[in-house]
């Protein structure tokens, strides 16, 4: 017979939305048991998503530099690609990760198992490991088990990757040369912006008329104008099916009712990710591989004492939003289960790693117009006037701050061009912290860096 035991927190996933809670009710003295079939933290962000990404995005850029060398006055050759050794530089940046954290787990009380958790019903979970299975009572559950990517529904799907068979540890798909994208939001525009800087020619094929929704509209369209440069971009496209005849694939699309076909080396599929939920949800009332519903607390609204934080809950699919959540859920359950702490989403920042980048937190100018009326004050910062913008050669972009009209507090900021993602987290902290313009006035950001735009958008009202 399975063995039982019985813990304070049983927490099922160890990525952004699991483990910070985990250390947080570990060293609060709560006895916490944690399950991943990973067998280590950070999931999908650390396993396939923004670090790997992000490293491969990095040997892009340094290319990509090559492009401005005349620009600064030197000379030299752009760099050919070795997609194998940038690939074996991804994995090394991955597996220090999972070394470090290795040494944290091991550094802690958390019980730490690998393998994955079942619902067994609101009170219990099943421990299902490589060569053990038990039952485990708990006070609190926390459903942390992410998302992974959607595949459309159409003849051929099975034939396109996805971000996951590239950026896992050991991956060996090839470089591609001619890549068809499907999906332009954050994943799709990143690696058509990322492989194009490594010297592919990918094509981008967008269902709707935008690039990545809920943008506030000036981003969006700086951001479609800016990679239209070296991206070719088929917007309005419905992506009917996917064939493979030897080594080549076609993709075949509707755009303006007319049927069109191209052929790639490889077809990318990046039409957004599907919530994971553990196997036994149903038991709990709910759907498999739908969101799970919580409150700003992150509790379930049926089930008190179980919380859900991260891209399980399918509201902010974000790392740093999964962090907060997993502390949001954490600072709760330590209050024993009082809504001690909330989530304010609005405060997330988010940032698109394209070249350039962009970034934005709080409301989007259509959405302060919407809620305030024309009681917002919407003030502008050209790159093309800042001092760091013109020795990088990166004169196109722009800061906008929306103000609260009456009392001048920052509502939302939006950047597009470059260092934009660094940019945005001062401004983060000013939407959560509700300062206004008087505050971002009055502080001396660093000369010469682009974030001195921000004081000298500010002091519009305060000159
Ligand atoms: C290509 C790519 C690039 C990205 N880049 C960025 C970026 O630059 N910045 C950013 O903020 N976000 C980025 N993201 C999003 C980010 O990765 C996610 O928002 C974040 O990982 C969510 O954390 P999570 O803990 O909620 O879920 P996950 O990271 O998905 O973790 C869930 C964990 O649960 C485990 N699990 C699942 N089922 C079970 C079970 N039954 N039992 C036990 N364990 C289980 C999984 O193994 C996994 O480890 C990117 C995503 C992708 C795909
Ligand atoms: N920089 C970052 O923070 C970062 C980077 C990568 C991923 N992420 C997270 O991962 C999530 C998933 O990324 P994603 O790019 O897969 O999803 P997404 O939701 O950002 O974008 C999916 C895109 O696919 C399009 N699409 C849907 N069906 C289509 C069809 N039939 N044909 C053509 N296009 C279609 C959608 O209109 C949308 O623009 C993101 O929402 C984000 O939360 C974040």
């Amino acid at each position: 017979m399975a063995s039982e035991i019985s813990v304070d927190v049983a927490i099922i996933g160890a990525g952004g939305g699991g483990y910070p809670a985990a250390f947080f009710l570990d060293k609060s003295g709560f006895q916490v048991l944690m399950i991943d079939p990973i067998g280590n933290l950070g999931g999908n962000c650390l396993a396939e998503g923004c670090v790997p990404s992000k490293a491969v995005r990095e040997a892009s850029l340094v290319r990509a530099q090559a492009k401005k060398y005349s620009f600064f006055g030197l000379s030299g050759s752009v760099p050919s690609v070795d997609w194998k050794a940038i690939l074996t530089y991804k994995d090394n940046v991955q597996t220090t990760r999972y070394t470090l954290h290795r040494e944290e787990i091991n550094n802690s009380s958390i019980k730490f198992y690998k393998g994955i958790g079942k619902i067994v019903d609101e009170r219990k979970i099943e421990m299902i490991t490589d060569n053990d299975h038990f039952y485990v009572f708990f006070k609190y559950l926390i459903i942390a088990t992410g998302s992974c990517p959607k595949y459309l529904s159409i003849p051929g799907s099975h034939l396109a990757v996805s971000s996951h068979d590239l950026f896992k540890l050991s991956a060996s798909v090839p470089f591609p040369s001619n890549p068809i994208i499907i999906g332009g939001g954050y994943i799709g525009i990143e690696l058509a912006s990322m492989l194009e800087n490594l010297g592919a020619k990918p094509v981008i094929l967008e269902f709707t008329d935008n690039l990545v929704s809920g943008l506030d509209r000036e981003l969006s369209l700086f951001l479609a104008h800016r990679l239209k440069t070296r991206v070719q971009i088929e917007f309005g496209a419905k992506v009917e099916c996917i064939k493979k005849e030897k080594e080549k694939f076609e993709v075949n699309y509707l755009k303006n009712n007319q049927h069109y076909s191209i052929e790639s080396d490889l077809v990318i599929m990046a039409v957004g990710r599907e919530c994971v939920s553990p196997e036994g949800i149903e038991k709990l009332g709910y759907a498999t591989a739908k969101p799970l519903p919580v409150t700003n607390t992150l509790q379930l609204f049926d089930f008190p004492h179980i919380y859900a934080p991260g891209d399980v809950n399918g509201k902010s699919m974000l790392f740093h939003s999964a962090v907060l959540q997993s502390r949001v859920a954490a600072h709760n359950i330590a209050a024993g289960g009082q809504p001690l702490s909330r989530m304010d989403w609005k405060s997330v920042p988010y940032a698109v790693f394209t070249e350039p980048e962009i970034a934005g937190v709080g409301l989007t100018e259509e959405e302060a117009l919407h809620l305030y009326g024309h009681n917002i004050e919407v003030v502008k910062y050209d790159y093309a006037v800042d001092s760091r913008a013109e020795i990088l050669g990166e004169t196109e972009g722009f800061i906008k701050l929306i103000f609260d009209g009456e009392n001048k507090r920052l509502l939302g900021a939006h950047i597009a061009g470059i260092e934009a993602s660094q940019l945005i987290a001062p401004l983060a902290l000013a939407v959560r912290q509700r300062l206004d313009a008087e505050a971002l006035a009055h502080v001396a950001f660093p000369h010469p860096m682009i974030s001195e735009g921000i004081n000298k958008a500010a002091r519009t009202f305060s000159p």
